[in-house]
């Protein structure tokens, strides 16, 4: 578990975060979202005592990453994933993290074969490594410790579409097995399907903190597609918008794409009116959709900090 308590950080008069409060439970993953400079790199660092907060504090497990006794084996982090010594091979840079945090070398060969890293290449200089496969030894990084938390800067950056699923299963395999699991990404789908619930900032703020479905459900807007029999259609659309006041627009698939009122409204009205419905579906709005309605509609998710 993760307390982030009345977390401030300020660089000479800008704010980064401003009185920041959350946990982070164990058991599920949390997706951490905000728009870019919202803060969300600073409270990672900040939660791995990468950076002093100007004040407020984050525990982990009930103290500061500073007061752990054997960090990496409480805490896995993927920041920066460049941040691997290009000279040295794969293997030797894990060897060398366990090594200096007493971890049996055998887990090295664990963590490789977890992340999918074959011997050839973990024996190989990162140097040459792509994008996805410094992901994969950033992430094997991260697990080296068997941690109970990890915290990852968008762990899904650099990989392919079997990458991706691969993060995706990983990330909801650890927390299924009672670990805290907090990752931030800017692919909303992805993070749809992986996460279970969500902290929001922007501006350096908490904006929501709430599962994944009911930040869909408390913020998308009632969508119907509905659609006539033939013939219908064209007075099904003006009682709709005559008398239920919806906003009416053609639907891909054919059919009437109906914002406003609810399936229910408009089945009962259908029926008043002696029309025949061939389709009534309601349609929920997307996480990605969800977010960037509010971020059009919202200062916080627009703007970067400015003070
Ligand atoms: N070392 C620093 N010195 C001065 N300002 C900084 C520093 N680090 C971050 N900031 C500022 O703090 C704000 C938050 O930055 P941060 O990198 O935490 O945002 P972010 O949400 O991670 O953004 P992104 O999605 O782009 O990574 C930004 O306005 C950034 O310019």
């Amino acid at each position: 578990m993760m307390e982030v308590r009345e977390l401030t950080k300020r660089y000479g008069d800008k704010t980064a975060v401003s009185g920041l409060s959350f946990v982070v439970r164990p058991g599920r993953v949390t997706g951490f979202l905000g728009p870019n400079g919202a803060g969300k790199s600073t409270t990672m660092r900040m939660m791995l005592g990468l950076d002093t907060p100007t004040s407020g504090s984050v525990l982990i497990d009930g103290r500061p990453y500073r007061r752990l006794a054997e960090p990496l084996r409480t805490v896995g982090s993927l920041l920066d994933a460049k941040g691997v010594h290009g000279g040295r091979t794969a293997y030797a840079h894990l060897a060398g993290l366990a090594a200096s945090n007493r971890i049996p070398r055998r887990r090295v060969d664990e963590v490789l074969e977890m992340t999918g890293l074959d011997p050839a290449t973990a024996r190989r200089r990162t140097k040459g490594f792509s994008l996805g496969m410094g992901q994969r030894l950033g992430i094997a990084g991260a697990l080296l410790g068997d941690p109970r938390v990890l915290i990852l800067d968008e762990p899904v950056n650099g990989l392919d579409t079997e990458g991706i699923r691969w993060i995706r299963e990983l990330m909801k395999s650890l927390a299924a097995e009672g670990r805290t699991v907090f990752l931030s990404s800017h692919l909303m789908s992805e993070m749809e399907l992986t996460a279970d619930h969500l902290i929001v900032i922007g501006r350096g703020r908490l904006l929501a903190d709430t599962s994944v479905r009911e930040f869909i459900a408390s913020h998308s807007r009632a969508h119907t597609v509905v659609r006539a029999a033939e013939g219908d259609a064209d007075r099904l659309r003006d009682v709709l918008e005559g008398e239920l006041r919806a906003r009416v627009s053609l639907d891909a698939g054919g059919g009437w794409l109906v914002e406003g009122p609810g399936a229910a409204a408009i089945g009962e009205l259908a029926r008043e009116r002696g029309l025949a419905l061939h389709e009534l579906t309601p349609r929920f709005s997307s996480l990605e959709e969800v977010y960037t309605a509010m971020a059009h509609t919202s200062v916080e998710y627009t703007a970067e900090v400015t003070r």
